[in-house]
């Protein structure tokens, strides 16, 4: 079983208020873990102390691979067309142009190429976060909510990417106050320990 990212011990203070403690957690290739838990439970702020955005009051966060982040901050360039918003990241990743193809189809995204990231609706614009994830080649994916916006057809397309990528020997961390429809998903439920 290879590791690709481990959590041990974490402590982490928001303002002056402890979210939780002695919190541990590994994801192995393949794996995928649910955080779940109502608002301010902590799932996001634990989702940026492992990515290395959050540093945490206590405890060691080891990512032995790559991780790609979709959060509430947008990613994307507003100003530019969507398929140059994801080859700006494509490069930055050194990845090569039939990845970005890839994923832009994987999240339906063919239509959009040239509309600029600022008109995209909310759920086209989770989408082409997915998308920048999924081009990432990253094997450690952190998605903070990625289905808020997304309708059935998206959500679908989501479910598929997170299960085409545990496939590849990729891993998940997911953060979401609603259940998705994930096989052989792992639970950690925030809410229980707040
Ligand atoms: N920058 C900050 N400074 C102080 N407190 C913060 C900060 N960011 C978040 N918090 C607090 O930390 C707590 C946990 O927030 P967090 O966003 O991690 O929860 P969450 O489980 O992801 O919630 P949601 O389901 O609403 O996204 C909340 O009480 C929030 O107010």
């Amino acid at each position: 079983m290879t590791l690709l990212l481990e959590l041990d011990r974490i402590a982490c203070i928001r303002g002056d208020r402890l979210l939780f403690e002695g919190l541990s957690l590994s994801l192995a290739r393949g794996e995928a873990l649910w955080l779940r838990g109502p608002n301010g439970a902590g799932k996001s702020s634990l989702i940026r102390v492992a990515a290395g955005l959050l540093r945490a009051a206590a405890g060691t966060v080891t990512r032995h691979e790559r991780c790609a982040l979709i959060d509430e901050a947008a990613a994307l360039d507003a100003e530019l067309p969507l398929r140059r918003a994801l080859d700006v990241w494509a490069r930055i990743d050194g990845i090569d142009g039939p990845m970005t193809q890839r994923a832009m189809e994987a999240m339906a995204l063919g239509a959009l190429a040239e509309v600029p990231v600022s008109m995209l609706s909310t759920g086209q614009r989770k989408r082409a976060a997915m998308a920048r994830v999924i081009g990432s080649a990253a094997p450690i994916w952190m998605l903070d909510e990625p289905a808020n916006g997304m309708d059935d057809a998206a959500r679908a397309r989501l479910v598929a990417a997170i299960a085409a990528h545990r496939a590849n020997g990729g891993a998940v961390l997911l953060a979401s106050h609603f259940a998705l429809d994930i096989p052989d998903l792992a639970e950690l439920d925030m809410g229980a320990r707040a």
